[in-house]
């Protein structure tokens, strides 16, 4: 029996008096951790241009990606390098204004490393956005495409794509009523920072890809391969022009002034699914 005063209080589960040694073990350690993280739910991963998505957490704390140790900067336009804790409809999230890319010289393991962070943080759901190009003639610019599916053309030499539908989230975009302007369809990300040639986008275009970016593929792989629930999805920021005579290359500006002019619908998109993941999760 310790020698001090013991007040009983044992409301958190700490015993006072049985803590005799006060020391912190990696096993005690790993039980704070533990209950920390159960309260952190869903990760939001923010595309180019798409930061303004991180305005729907409320009571936030944010967090430099510059003052965090050995964390990676963001050196890409609309960016912002920072991570947001805080709550989207009623649930905690974290959220990255920013995201590394492959071209900017990282390897994939270092542009997924925040996805396993996240994991260890507790995170149960990913939500993944980007903007990207579209080459499906039936999609226009400022339209949402849902990630269905990917192709991991990085990966070509082993990672599985991701499959199938999420019915629950496509329901949610009628009740939204954004159906006339959301798809379904297939992402893929080439390795940037070029824009893809006439003679890729064709290439791809015969392959299924209905979107390109130069993102998500490998974040959504991880997080799937660490057991997180993903839901992914590209603006479509400019179309894709696979002919010679007429197209134009896109431009780091336009697809900037796309997502600006989307703020609205994608915070309200960002609400209601972290909203539909808290109200389905059963607190997994
Ligand atoms: O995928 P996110 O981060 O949205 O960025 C997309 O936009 C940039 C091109 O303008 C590329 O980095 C492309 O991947
Ligand atoms: O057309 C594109 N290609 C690749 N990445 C992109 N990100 C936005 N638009 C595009």
């Amino acid at each position: 029996m310790s020698a001090y005063s013991c007040n009983n209080n044992k409301s958190n589960g700490y015993d006072m008096c049985e803590d005799t040694e006060n020391e912190y073990t990696y096993e005690k350690l790993m039980k704070i951790r533990e209950f920390l993280a159960e309260r952190i739910h869903v990760g939001i991963i923010c595309g180019s241009g798409l930061g303004s998505m991180g305005e729907a957490v409320r009571n936030s704390v944010c967090i430099e990606y510059k003052d965090i140790p050995s964390f990676p900067i963001s050196t890409v336009q609309g960016h912002k390098g920072r991570l947001i804790f805080g709550y989207v409809s009623d649930v905690p999230v974290m959220c990255m204004q920013g995201r590394f890319h492959y071209y900017e010289g990282y390897p994939l393991s270092k542009c997924v490393m925040p996805v396993r962070l996240m994991k260890l943080l507790g995170v149960t759901h990913l939500i993944a956005s980007n903007a990207a190009g579209g080459l499906n003639p039936s999609y226009k610019v400022g339209d949402i495409m849902l990630q269905k599916d990917h192709l991991n053309i990085m990966g070509f030499s082993g990672n599985n794509p991701l499959r199938g539908p999420n019915d629950g989230v496509t329901n949610l975009v009628r009740q939204l009523g954004m159906e006339d302007d959301v798809h379904e369809g297939v992402y893929t990300c080439m390795g940037g920072p070029n824009y893809e040639t006439v003679a890729e986008l064709r290439a791809l275009k015969v392959l299924g890809v209905d979107a390109v970016g130069m993102s998500t593929v490998h974040e959504v792989t991880t997080a799937k391969h660490c057991g997180m629930k993903c839901f992914a999805f590209s603006l479509i920021t400019n179309i894709c022009s696979i002919d010679y005579e007429n197209g134009e290359e896109a431009t780091c500006e336009e697809v900037l002034d796309v997502g600006k002019s989307k703020e609205t619908i994608l915070k309200v998109l960002v609400e209601n699914v972290v909203k539909f993941i808290g109200e389905h999760s059963n607190n997994e």
